[in-house]
């Protein structure tokens, strides 16, 4: 089918009197790996909520292909912790007669093969992570969602981590829609990269954005190696319904 996998159009939302997102607007082809990045609040995990069909937006319209499959990894899944439950079991949740191998070959793609009979209650955050990856994988997702994947995920790891999601539009025919603040491993793995702060401040292919004026206003680089640590410069403020304000008019951004 052609078009893209998802569509959102001009999207609002607001609570408590606050617009949390801005008519904001994005697509996601098959094939492409697509990047929000963004300060703390921006309204990322906010808008793939909305983006899987978790949360209605107040305005705009959202898009997506018809029997679009999604694997869908929240930024925080938390299970009950007196449910006995493997790893081997946790994969199996959500369709039980899924063949063993298959189970054992989503676990050995995202590196932790090793922790199929583990209990899901001992393994350190960056190996949930990448058990929660390996579900999502197993669903043959049309679209993959992913919020803050790496978080927990060493250094190393983060790399392994990005160098396979890099390859996995073109092994799974998907697309990727993920959130991130990892901006150099990012920029080194992904399609387009949209920067939301409540509202798109700007997006483009990495190579055109990181070397645009604009873009190195919005960012500043610390160290050229590696992970980076990035800081948000803003040419504006936000009103506190979201709006966008001349810098010198008001805090709040
Ligand atoms: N149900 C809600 N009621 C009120 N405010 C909410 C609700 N959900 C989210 N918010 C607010 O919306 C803003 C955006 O939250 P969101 O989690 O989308 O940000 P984010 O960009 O993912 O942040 P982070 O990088 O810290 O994960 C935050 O200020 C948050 O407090």
């Amino acid at each position: 089918m052609t078009g893209p996998l998802l569509e959102l159009t001009g999207i609002d939302w607001s609570r408590e009197g606050r617009r949390i997102l801005n008519r904001v607007s994005l697509t996601v082809q098959r094939g492409e790996i697509v990047t929000l990045i963004g300060p703390n609040g921006a309204g990322k995990s906010t808008l793939v909520q909305i983006a899987v069909g978790l949360l209605k937006p107040d305005a705009g319209v959202c898009r997506r292909q018809p029997g679009l499959r999604i694997g869908y990894v929240p930024q925080a899944l938390t299970l009950d912790p007196s449910l006995p439950l493997t790893v081997g079991g946790f994969m199996r949740l959500q369709a039980r007669k899924l063949a063993a191998a298959d189970v054992g070959q989503a676990l050995a793609e995202t590196g932790v093969g090793d922790l199929h009979d583990r209990s899901v209650h001992a393994l350190s955050g960056g190996e949930w992570q990448r058990v929660l990856l390996a579900r999502a994988l197993l669903q043959q997702p049309d679209l993959l969602v992913l919020d803050e994947p790496m978080q927990g995920v060493d250094l190393t790891g983060q790399e392994e981590l990005y160098r396979l999601l890099a390859e996995v539009p073109r092994r799974y025919r998907c697309g990727i829609l993920m959130v991130s603040h990892d901006l150099h491993l990012v920029m080194a793995s992904t399609d387009r990269v949209i920067c939301l702060n409540g509202h798109v401040c700007c997006e483009g292919h990495p190579e055109s954005v990181t070397s645009h004026p604009e873009y190195l206003r919005l960012f500043g680089w610390q160290g050229s190696q590696g992970l980076a640590v990035y800081s948000h410069h803003h040419d504006h403020r936000h009103d506190v319904h979201g709006c966008v304000t001349p810098s010198s008019a008001q805090a709040g951004s």
